[in-house]
């Protein structure tokens, strides 16, 4: 039996929270200013907790069980020390050792009824918060995902996510085995001998500073840590790479790096030691301190016991006991600090989860079911999110029902951002553009990109099946429509002879396909949705004369009878082209069919003369 007083040393001090729980601690920091608890943000942790109201009166039960358990073993001890042994009473000794045992045994059983209800909770907690969290990703628009590091994101939904599902049931049950188990202790030594109790306590001030002290030291250099072994993670990734290790090794840089990747283990080195060490030196006088407990209970208890005033049992369950309070008492010093780290992590999904899609339905938006295809930008002009200058500014053209129109100028002009706003992955931010005389913004997001068909340069294929991935645009399908859209965009033949067929997993780390065979899966892709209004980004990258012409046939196909909006990079494709609207600066400049425009002599002339002019082969 653990007489010592169970001073455990400051690991426990961190309240039932993993060791590492520090790095999560980016927001309230490890030694700043404790901010007060924030009402409002616990009252919303709390409302997410609501919903499993019935498992956590099952936790509470098995807590509060546990802890009016944890006082019966030292009495029966007392009972052994009192009783069985003086009284030569064989029986009642067996028994109360029995009891002992099967008290611990009830309490293990406790504890693991708990967890398993705790890992309920949390579970579900994880299962809520992910699903909330994916769907208002879903809703966020594009300059959402231009202005935050990808990593960011998934570790909001990964590493936050999963750190609360912890955290939230970890912190709870934590303050409340400890409160919990520190009351019943009190209750039952005062109980004993009140004068022996309060003894008890007056050295807990000695023992609950330092540890508070060394937690928060401990904090503060975990949470450098764990910068820097962020710093460590982003370099590694970084240069441990494709892309990096081709400029390493290009540009000669491999000794640079290792120096410097070198540097940033010896600081994780250096913090690691030091967190090692940190507060050793005043752990190793708490626990000369902590003894002080038990020798005053063994003094004044023992003066007691000579007086007739105590048994020898209650003395030595009396020390048994102080375990029971000192080790939650010191796993409490700390709970202001677990709790404000653990509103830190709900904080940060709180502020994505409230984060607003700038890009969402107005009220009273109209549900379009067809178009005639008539577009019209009226004075547009917009700004990137950061960005010092407008991309585009009073922009004025027409796209007439069924019209082909080319987007040509110098690279920067702003075409690819033009067919941006089209489908409304960012609104104007002066002007407006119509659809068949509607305000884009008057109409139901998910309707009026149902109209819309893009078939961009870089074709991003999902990690599944290439049925899977034509599906993606149109999901009720029939294999029959597939195989004709597939044959329409010249690539079932191709298709076909894959290993599993139309079964082939693609994507980044499957099946590559071709950049040529990449678009007309693309165009397949497009020719299956059907869609009214056709936004096209034409390839610049030269591709042999064969697939340039399947791809040009396969285009075709998927113009015809459609309104078209196309950045053009070819003469062939700009000739079909009813008109052509010249951009520089964001400005348009010139608006005219391929003649009329070469006749000017103006910008168009000059690009012509550049980018699309057959070479010459004498
Ligand atoms: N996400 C962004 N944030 C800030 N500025 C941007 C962003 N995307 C584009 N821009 C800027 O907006 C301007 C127009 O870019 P855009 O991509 O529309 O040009 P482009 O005509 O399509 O060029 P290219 O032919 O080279 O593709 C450029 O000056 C570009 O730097």
């Amino acid at each position: 039996m653990g007489v010592g007083g169970g001073w455990r040393g400051p690991d426990q001090s961190l309240g039932g929270l993993p060791r590492t729980f520090g790095l999560q601690n980016r927001n309230t920091g490890g030694d700043g200013p404790q901010k007060p608890l924030d009402r409002v943000l616990l009252r919303r942790v709390l409302t997410c907790l609501s919903p499993y109201k019935t498992l956590w009166v099952g936790i509470f039960a098995c807590l509060g069980a546990t802890a009016a358990l944890g006082v019966v073993p030292p009495l029966l001890v007392r009972g052994i020390l009192d009783d069985a042994i003086p009284k030569h009473q064989p029986t009642l000794l067996f028994g109360l050792v029995g009891g002992i045992i099967g008290v611990n045994l009830v309490m293990g059983l406790l504890g693991v009824l708990q967890s398993f209800l705790s890992a309920q909770v949390g579970e579900g907690l994880l299962y809520d918060l992910r699903n909330r969290l994916f769907l208002r990703l879903q809703q966020m628009s594009l300059s959402y995902y231009t202005t935050t590091r990808a990593g960011e994101i998934v570790a909001r939904v990964s590493s936050d996510v999963g750190a609360v599902q912890g955290v939230a049931t970890g912190t709870v049950i934590s303050i409340a085995n400890n409160l919990l188990t520190v009351i019943a202790t009190i209750v039952v030594i005062f109980g004993m001998n009140p004068r022996l109790a309060l003894l008890a306590l007056v050295v807990v001030p000695g023992l609950y500073l330092p540890t508070k002290l060394v937690g928060k030291l401990r904090r503060k250099l975990s949470a450098e840590a764990q910068e820097t072994q962020a710093d460590l993670l982003a370099f590694v990734q970084e240069r441990l790479h494709v892309g990096g290790m081709l400029l390493t090794q290009l540009y000669g840089q491999a000794p640079a790096d290792a120096s410097a990747f070198e540097k940033l283990t010896q600081r994780v080195k250096a913090l690691n030691l030091k967190q090692t060490l940190a507060g050793r030196w005043l752990f190793m006088s708490l626990s000369v301190f902590s003894v002080a407990g038990p020798a005053l209970i063994y003094l004044f208890g023992g003066i007691e016991a000579l007086n007739n005033r105590l048994t020898l049992g209650s003395i030595i369950a009396i020390v048994a006991y102080l375990a029971n309070l000192y080790r939650p008492l010191a796993n409490l010093a700390n709970v202001y600090v677990d709790i404000q780290a653990a509103l830190a992590i709900f904080e940060r999904i709180f502020s994505l989860l409230d984060h607003d899609p700038e890009i969402a339905d107005a009220p009273g938006a109209k549900t379009l079911t067809q178009t005639r295809g008539e577009v019209r930008f009226e004075s547009v002009g917009f700004s990137y999110p950061n960005a010092a200058t407008p991309a585009l500014s009073e922009l004025s053209f027409t796209i007439a029902p069924g019209e082909r129109v080319a987007l040509v100028g110098p690279s920067g002009a702003g075409k690819t951002t033009i067919t941006y706003l089209l489908p409304r992955f960012f609104d104007p931010t002066e002007g407006k553009i119509t659809l068949d005389g509607l305000d884009l913004r008057e109409i139901t997001l998910e309707s009026l990109r149902a109209r819309i068909g893009m078939v961009t340069q870089e074709t991003f294929l999902f990690h599944a099946s290439v049925k899977q991935n034509l599906l993606y645009a149109r999901p009720d399908a029939t294999e029959e429509q597939l195989t004709a859209a597939a044959k329409s965009a010249h690539i079932h033949d191709f298709l076909a002879a894959l290993p599993d067929g139309y079964d082939t997993i693609v994507g980044e780390r499957a099946f590559r396909l071709s950049g040529g065979e990449r678009q007309r899966l693309s165009i397949a892709r497009a020719l299956l949705k059907n869609p009214e209004l056709l936004i096209l980004d034409e390839a610049t990258s030269s591709l042999d004369a064969t697939s340039e012409s399947l791809i040009q046939e396969a285009l075709e196909t998927l113009l015809q009878n459609r309104t078209a909006l196309i950045i053009a990079h070819r003469l062939s494709t700009i000739r079909t082209c009813d008109k052509i609207v010249v951009l520089e600066h964001g400005h348009v400049v010139e608006v005219g069919p391929h003649e009329a425009l070469l006749a000017k002599n103006g910008l168009y002339a000059e690009l012509y003369q550049k980018q699309f002019r057959p070479v010459s082969t004498n």
